[in-house]
């Protein structure tokens, strides 16, 4: 192959189009052309997905899953075949693709910014405007969703004992989470792929994050490198690691070891993903996509993942239990927290190993199905903590279908020190970029304040549990999802126009 340093001529679309086959396959990232013959077989995500691109240009199917220093990790630059002429490259244009043109109708008609008004507009924004495939890893839950729909219905269940007469004319909702003093007990969640969403990925919610002066959790499976995070931040501006633990736990180690010399200030490990749920909603929009071939590796025994989230997670070690604490103690000095506890006796586990908090949480909902929410979790431990005086031992956080200042309000009255935020985030991203998100965080603060003022308290320090009544939280009435899969997704599969005897 011409190495590309001594490449005299850039390579021809001609070319690099007559490498389309297993035997010889060329793609094209970002104008540099590659050979990854070889490497097919080994590819997470299955060799389809790169021969449907075997002698083009692969660069937007490729951003969204493969964070931009990918490449030049793991291709022997031997494979790295230098410059392309563009301008003889055919490129497959969306404009004729009539679902990409409705799409583009959509976005012409969309609401603009000023007429969200809460975090829940923002999705809806987003359902109508975003890519299927990105909406669908989005919004997907696990199964049959109940626990998706749970998170978010199980705030309805905790109402408020208000306290008047108290003044209220000063509010000061800000606190602190693991010693970093933040302006709203939130932070940005850890949530994959960015990119799938907004072309810049997660340095929108890294800005955002500056903006309103919250932590921001970057994600081990970021579009966006950890790098190019951390290097978005700007001032002192804190951010902690979400992570998935590798088999390999030497890359695991130097991915901890980064993060702390790059200044991450809290190490989330993510404990309730041994293996990635089951999203649905997902898989299907990938078999209209190659990259769902993965389902089809072999036989009945179809794979329990999704084609995206499948290809970037065959990584994580299922194997991961309480023994590996002290290791993970033994190699940061960063405050160490368990991302996805989701039962009391798992955080008394982890204050006896030594953990400095928690996130009562069940990932949005996409992974065990008829887990109960953060919320649920949370109303069990802390009277349990209380017991034994150890409610102040760690930080217990709480994430899943928080979406109104309110719900923020409740968490804290029961004792969490603050909540994680993912969708509304993601949406906000996908359907306006970086005003979206700032607005987002603006909305919240202004219902903090209110709320704060309504429910009698001038400070976090005056939430209480006497000012929540949570005797509902244990009913799960769950009615059948008004948005099963069964009667939303078939229908769309059948598709309005076909007559259904
Ligand atoms: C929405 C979403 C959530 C993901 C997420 C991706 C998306 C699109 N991903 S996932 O691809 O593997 O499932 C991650 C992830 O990388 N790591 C993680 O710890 N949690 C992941 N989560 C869970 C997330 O950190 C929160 O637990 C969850 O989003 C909170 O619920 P809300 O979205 O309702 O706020």
């Amino acid at each position: 192959h011409p190495s590309n340093d001594t490449q005299a001529v850039k390579l021809s679309g001609e070319e690099v189009t007559k490498h389309n086959s297993r035997e010889s396959c060329w793609v094209i990232i970002h104008g540099r052309a590659y050979d990854v013959t070889e490497f097919l077989p080994e590819h997470p995500g299955g060799a389809k997905i790169i021969l449907k691109y075997a002698g083009k240009d692969a660069s937007d199917e490729y951003d969204p899953i493969h964070p931009p220093d990918t490449l030049d990790k793991y291709l022997d630059k031997k494979f790295h075949l230098g410059e392309v002429d563009m301008n003889t490259v055919e490129q497959e244009t969306k404009e004729d693709d009539p679902e990409e043109q409705e799409r583009q109708e959509r976005i012409k008609r969309m609401p603009i910014l000023e007429q969200c008004y809460n975090l829940m507009d923002f999705e809806a924004v987003a359902r109508r405007v975003m890519k299927r495939t990105a909406w669908a890893y989005y919004s997907s839950g696990a199964d049959d969703e109940i626990t998706m729909r749970e998170n978010h219905s199980a705030f309805h269940k905790i109402w408020f004992r208000p306290r008047v007469l108290v003044d209220v004319e000063k509010v000061d909702f800000s606190t602190t989470m693991l010693g970093t003093k933040v302006d709203i007990p939130f932070y940005v969640t850890a949530t994959a792929l960015g990119k799938l969403g907004n072309p810049e990925g997660e340095v929108i919610l890294t800005r955002g994050a500056k903006k309103h002066n919250v932590i921001q959790m970057i994600p081990t499976l970021a579009s966006c490198s950890f790098d190019e995070l951390i290097d978005a931040a700007e001032g002192n501006q804190v951010q902690w690691l979400q992570l998935y633990v590798n088999k390999n736990r030497d890359i695991t180690k130097r991915i901890v070891e980064h993060a702390e010399e790059r200044g991450c200030k809290g190490l989330f490990i993510t404990v309730d993903a041994p293996q990635l749920g089951r999203r649905e909603k997902d898989m299907r929009s990938k078999f209209s996509d190659v990259g769902s071939n993965v389902q089809s590796t072999g036989g009945h025994d179809v794979d329990r993942s999704q084609g995206a989230a499948r290809a970037i997670s065959s990584f994580i070690d299922p194997s991961l239990s309480w023994k590996d604490i002290p290791w993970f103690q033994s190699i940061t000095k960063m405050p160490i927290l368990l991302k996805g506890i989701q039962r009391v006796e798992d955080v008394i586990r982890a204050i006896e190993a030594g953990v400095q908090g928690v996130v009562l949480s069940n990932h949005g909902g996409r992974q065990l199905d008829f887990a109960r929410s953060g919320i649920e979790v949370l109303a069990e431990v802390m009277p349990v903590l209380r017991e034994r005086g150890w409610e102040d031992k760690i930080e217990i956080y709480i994430d899943g279908g928080v979406r109104r200042a309110t719900d923020i309000i409740k968490a804290l009255c029961l004792g969490a020190r603050g909540v994680g935020i993912g969708r509304p985030f993601l949406y906000a991203m996908s359907a306006y970029g970086l005003p979206g998100v700032d607005r987002a965080m603006h909305l919240l603060k202004a219902e903090m304040e209110m709320n704060m003022r309504l429910i009698g308290a001038a400070k976090i320090e005056d939430l209480d549990p006497s000012m929540v009544d949570t005797r509902g939280i244990t009913t799960h009435t769950t009615v059948v999802p008004a948005d099963t899969l069964s009667l939303n997704v078939y229908d769309a599969l059948i598709g309005p126009k076909e007559k259904v005897s």
